[in-house]
């Protein structure tokens, strides 16, 4: 019965897993929700999910809270540090200016494409030679194509409403090319949105709506401000990924709550993967947590500051949008929840911008 359970399971169709955010810093959810993504699609029997891929955005989006990549890249590497199936691609944070999530998504998609494709199974090596990081491990063992799906949760997907955040070519390539799993999140009616676009509705058959029923409304943005209060966010967070905010002073994290100590034997891979990127010959890369996408990178290090309007739009439409760069327009989302829940507020803003 096993034998043939395995067998079945060898013919589903393939699909890995992309998030794009923030990860300013990154939360126990932004994890939960691969795992969530996973079960549903395991238990559904419908696909073989064979990875996960951790996109933090570019410096250059601009949103308020965004600690620089390196410290995003890696506080993520020491979030997934547990997992032995989502990882860190730093792909997005290493090109010239901010990339539209239909580009991202697009290149990972093309990547795996031409590594399964290429004849030495090489595919797009990386320069020196060496495959990304982010690849999933088993893409090989079969040569069938692997799905590329965007995954997120559903103040994402209510971020498509915000004018001139998101093209309408690009939400549609998206769902139609890709798809689109999605996460509930409290305050938000992922149904009702899909109802009320007409390019969601088209294409609602590659969009999977997964009810978490285990919610946590933890955010970056609530982890923020508890830090720079001076409040405890254990167990909110990694405990490494804490200890490196700590160490490196992100989030204007209070000095009082930097007294405990900090055990920097942990944090020597972190260290390894900002100081790898900024070009310092490093003498503490383990092979072990080290992998090849932690490469240098030389457009990172000129931080391209350049502040870009999403989507080519010609011009924002409202006072409050797009004045910066496309992060500032969720900026102004994110900025009211001291009563509400995080996703609540942004709801309520996405709605007022709408208006
Ligand atoms: N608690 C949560 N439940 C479900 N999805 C979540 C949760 N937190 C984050 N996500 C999802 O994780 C992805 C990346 O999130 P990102 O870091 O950009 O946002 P965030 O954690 O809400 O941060 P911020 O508070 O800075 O806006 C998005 O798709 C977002 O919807
Ligand atoms: N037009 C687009 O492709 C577009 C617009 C807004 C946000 N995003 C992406 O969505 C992710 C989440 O952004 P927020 O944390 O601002 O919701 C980021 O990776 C960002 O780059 C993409």
């Amino acid at each position: 019965m096993s034998a043939f359970m395995e067998e079945t399971k060898c013919l589903l169709p393939r699909i890995a897993f992309i998030a794009c955010g923030c990860f300013s810093p990154p939360t126990p959810m932004h994890l939960r929700m691969f795992e969530i993504a996973r079960d549903h699609f395991e238990m559904q029997g419908t696909h073989k999910v064979v990875g996960g891929i951790i996109s933090p955005t570019h410096d250059s989006y601009a949103k308020k809270g965004l600690a620089s990549s390196l410290d995003r890249c890696a506080m993520v590497k020491l979030a997934v540090q547990s997992s032995n199936w989502i990882r860190l691609s730093d792909w997005e944070v290493h090109q010239n200016q901010w990339m539209r999530t239909q580009s991202v998504l697009q290149y990972h998609q093309n990547f795996m494409n031409n590594y399964l494709n290429s004849a030495s199974g090489a595919g797009d090596a990386e320069p020196n030679g060496s495959l990304p990081g982010w690849l999933p491990f088993s893409l090989r063992e079969r040569t069938d194509p692997v799905h590329l799906k965007l995954l997120c949760g559903a103040d994402l997907l209510e971020s498509f409403a915000v004018p001139g955040l998101w093209a309408d070519a690009d939400i549609e390539d998206i769902v139609a090319n890709h798809g689109l799993v999605v996460i509930t999140r409290c305050g938000s009616n992922p149904e009702k949105f899909i109802f009320e676009s007409d390019i969601l509705t088209k294409y609602k058959r590659n969009i999977t709506l997964i009810t978490n029923w285990v919610p946590n409304e933890v955010s970056s943005t609530l982890v923020r401000r508890l830090l720079s209060r001076g409040q405890s966010v254990k167990y909110l967070i990694d405990d490494l990924v804490l200890e490196y905010i700590k160490r490196q002073r992100l989030f204007n994290v209070k000095s009082k709550y930097i007294t405990d100590a900090v055990r920097p034997n942990h944090l020597i891979f972190n260290h390894a993967y900002t100081d790898n990127n900024k070009n310092a010959a490093s003498t503490l890369i383990s092979e072990q947590n080290m992998d090849e996408s932690d490469s240098p990178s030389p457009q990172l290090l000129q931080q391209a500051t350049s502040r870009v309007f999403c989507c080519g739009d010609t011009s924002p439409r409202g006072p409050k949008l797009l004045r910066v760069g496309p992060g500032q327009a969720v900026q102004v989302i994110t900025m009211q929840s001291d009563e509400k829940s995080e996703s609540q507020a942004k709801k309520q803003k996405i709605a007022q911008v709408q208006l």
